[in-house]
């Protein structure tokens, strides 16, 4: 029964990696008693976009089987890494990048780090953004300092689920940083690499906008999973932004999507929507790359400023609001599209028939 039930899985395929679940390893557990299947699926994320697709899917082909009248699925989650994670317990590491500055990337970065964190995963936040880092604010500890181990480890900062580090945790707050690329260089490698970010399954990297030393840094300490881009519709932005794309990759670095943020405006009191920077810059911006993934749509929404400024990022302060709906939905598309990218990347040849 048991061989059965596994030959009807095998005929189920993630939606995203186009392979069939028993040969990705994601089913832990299928066993039939009574006239009851029992499965257990192991998600590639946490933060699964297609799950309910796969819940349907895999009813549907353990309902095939003869004498099963009933099913049970169990849902747990083991995120991926490429063949050699980028650092020793760190599976994934993603940084957020723009072209301009101001377009909402520390906001993005730091909502989607609440988002994946909040879905069950692993989450470190890093703010690369040495020269104007506004993650310890947003996260809501710009006071707290930075300490070290024993093993003289810079230790992250706790907040909200996840775990981060911040340069507006080592500086008092309002000093500008007077810093040289080789500097910078030193110190993003001490952030990766001398800090006890623990076991993580993704790492968020907040960049300083454009295309700098920090970005060439980071591009040549470790083995990025991919780069997240975040745009404002207008065409300044967009110019800005397809240079980051670019400079991506150069290094090689895989895109991993494309956000719009501040892409349209619902006004409060009549719902009326505005389309303030215009709207769909990045379906232009992906279409002149060939098609990149587009990860999602943020509205305008005072909340976003609000939450941020008060240390609380929206997905976690107003779960509800259309834009924390929209930035959790971009977490778990970038999810997915991390779990291609790892996959992608690890690829053996599939077993002959
Ligand atoms: N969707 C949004 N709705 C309303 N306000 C937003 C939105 N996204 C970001 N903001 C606000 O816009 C301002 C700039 O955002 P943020 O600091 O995240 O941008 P940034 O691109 O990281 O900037 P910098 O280039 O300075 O690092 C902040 O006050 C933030 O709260």
């Amino acid at each position: 029964m048991h061989e059965k039930l596994l030959a009807a899985l095998s005929t189920v395929n993630d939606p995203e990696l186009h392979r069939d679940l028993v040969s990705l390893g994601m089913i832990e557990r299928a066993e039939v008693v009574g006239g009851a299947a029992d499965i257990k699926v192991n998600l590639t994320t946490p933060a699964c976009p297609l799950k309910a697709t796969i819940q349907a899917d895999v009813t549907r082909a353990a309902l095939t089987v003869p004498g099963v009248d009933s099913v049970q699925i169990e849902f747990g989650a083991q995120v991926r890494t490429q063949a050699t994670p980028p650092l020793p317990g760190v599976k994934n590491i993603i940084v957020v990048g723009s072209g301009k500055g101001g377009v909402g990337k520390s906001s993005v970065a730091s909502n989607l780090a609440c988002a994946l964190a909040q879905s069950g995963a692993a989450v470190g936040l890093l703010d690369a953004d040495v020269y104007g880092p506004s993650i310890a604010h947003m996260m809501g500890e710009g006071a707290a300092r930075i300490t070290a181990n024993a093993d003289k480890k810079m230790m992250p900062i706790a907040a909200h689920g996840l775990k981060f580090l911040s340069m507006g945790n080592l500086m008092p707050a309002g000093q500008a940083l007077v810093w040289r690329g080789p500097m910078l260089h030193s110190a993003i490698g001490q952030f990766l690499k001398d800090a006890a970010w623990g076991e993580l399954d993704y790492l968020i990297v907040d960049l300083p906008p454009g295309t700098g030393d920090v970005q060439l840094s980071l591009t040549q300490s470790v083995q990025l999973t991919g780069a997240v881009i975040v745009t404002t519709p207008q065409d300044v932005a967009l110019l800005d932004a397809s240079r980051a794309i670019d400079m991506f990759k150069k290094a090689s670095v895989p895109i991993l999507g494309i956000v719009e943020n501040m892409s349209y405006f619902v006004a409060p009191d009549t719902g009326l929507t505005y389309d303030i920077f215009g709207r769909g810059g990045a379906e232009k911006l992906s279409q002149s790359f060939g098609g990149l993934p587009l990860l999602g749509e943020i509205p305008l929404d005072t909340e976003v400023r609000q939450d941020a400024d008060a240390g609380r990022p929206s997905v976690l302060a107003h779960p509800d609001s259309p834009a924390s709906q929209a930035l959790a939905q971009v977490a778990r598309n970038l999810a997915g599209r991390v779990s291609v990218q790892t996959f992608a990347g690890s690829l053996e040849p599939l077993p002959m028939a």
